[in-house]
């Protein structure tokens, strides 16, 4: 094929979640384009080395943007071309990169919801006054603040089987919150809820509980890998291009719209998810006020997915 090179360069973490996803990109990659050689380079991000606090504060410690802690080194990586694509997860990524890269495709997405891991079945209806919930995401504990304000929220630091022993090892939690995406790709869970009180693998002891999407939102992208390039680099986009998955792009790229809009320099706690019938996307979000208090929820329609985002923008406003 006409601009392709001899070997493509694949930068990706080091968690075993990133692996998983640099694999899933190089096996698609490699089907497509059976004369390149695909080689991985590892590469340690600030979020890794920074497992000691919390995610807020590694950004803040590192003068970091929020959510470069994962993408940093990776896009220095990009820049200095020892690699050439970049997988990342899609959730992991600034709604607005740095002019020098872009976001060149996105895989297939996985399952989208958040997942409650508990030492008890029955899911979050089913947790004790003030039991002890784990989570560093914002958008995780304002959630739980709304649907359950007697709980007690913690920070929880590390990849996701980190995480998961954290739960099922100590005394610390009676709960925590993970991504299903993870869980799925990590073979802790099968794609499918096989039956109504779900445990993790190797874990018999902890359930899971899948939590419906319209109570409890997403992250915008949550689910989806993210190959990220330099600006002008055309081979590699080509590359790229032959990968992507049109329908995760257009949901994805109305989450994220969303979100940017939404952004403007803040922080504010959001969860958003999208559907696609046809031609016509449905997007939904749910925002917490930066102050705290009762979230706003809307949704809209249409066959625009950047209008949608402005649309919905505009009425939550
Ligand atoms: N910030 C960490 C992170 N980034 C992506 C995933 C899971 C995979 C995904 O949502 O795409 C996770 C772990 C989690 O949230 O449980």
């Amino acid at each position: 094929m006409s601009g392709t090179r001899k070997e493509i360069i694949i930068g990706t973490r080091g968690s075993e979640l990133a692996l998983v996803q640099a694999t899933t990109t190089e096996g698609l990659l490699g089907e497509k384009f059976p004369e390149t050689d695909f080689r991985r380079e590892i590469i340690k991000t600030t979020g890794d080395r920074r497992t000691d606090v919390s995610l807020a504060n590694v950004a803040k410690a590192e003068g970091i943007f929020d959510k470069g802690v994962f993408i940093k080194e990776l896009e220095e990586a990009l820049a200095d071309g020892s690699i050439d694509i970049a997988v990342h997860s899609l959730k992991d990524m600034p709604t607005v990169l740095d002019p020098r890269f872009i976001l060149a495709a996105t895989l297939e997405r996985a399952p989208v919801k958040d997942v409650l891991l508990s030492k008890a079945s029955g899911g979050l209806a089913a947790l004790p006054q003030g039991a002890r919930v784990g989570t560093s995401s914002v958008r995780r504990a304002r959630q739980i603040e709304f649907l359950r304000p007697d709980l007690t929220l913690l920070d929880l630091r590390g990849n996701v089987p980190t995480r998961i022993r954290k739960l099922a090892d100590n005394d610390e939690y009676d709960a925590i919150l993970l991504a299903e995406a993870g869980l799925v790709r990590l073979g802790f869970l099968p794609e499918r809820p096989a039956g109504d009180a779900e445990t993790v693998t190797g874990h018999p002891q902890v359930f899971a509980t899948r939590l419906d999407e319209s109570e409890f939102f997403p992250a915008a992208g949550q689910g989806a890998i993210g190959l990220e390039i330099r600006d002008g680099d055309d081979a590699s986009a080509v590359y790229a291009a032959a990968i992507n998955h049109r329908e995760t792009w257009i949901k994805v790229t109305a989450e994220r719209e969303f979100l940017r809009l939404l952004d403007g320099g803040c922080h504010t706690p959001v969860g958003v998810y999208s559907c696609l019938e046809g031609e016509e996307i449905s997007l939904y979000a749910r925002v917490f006020p930066e102050e705290g208090g009762t979230p706003k929820t809307g949704e809209a329609k249409g066959p625009d997915p950047l209008a949608v985002a402005l649309e919905l923008f505009q009425s939550l406003k």
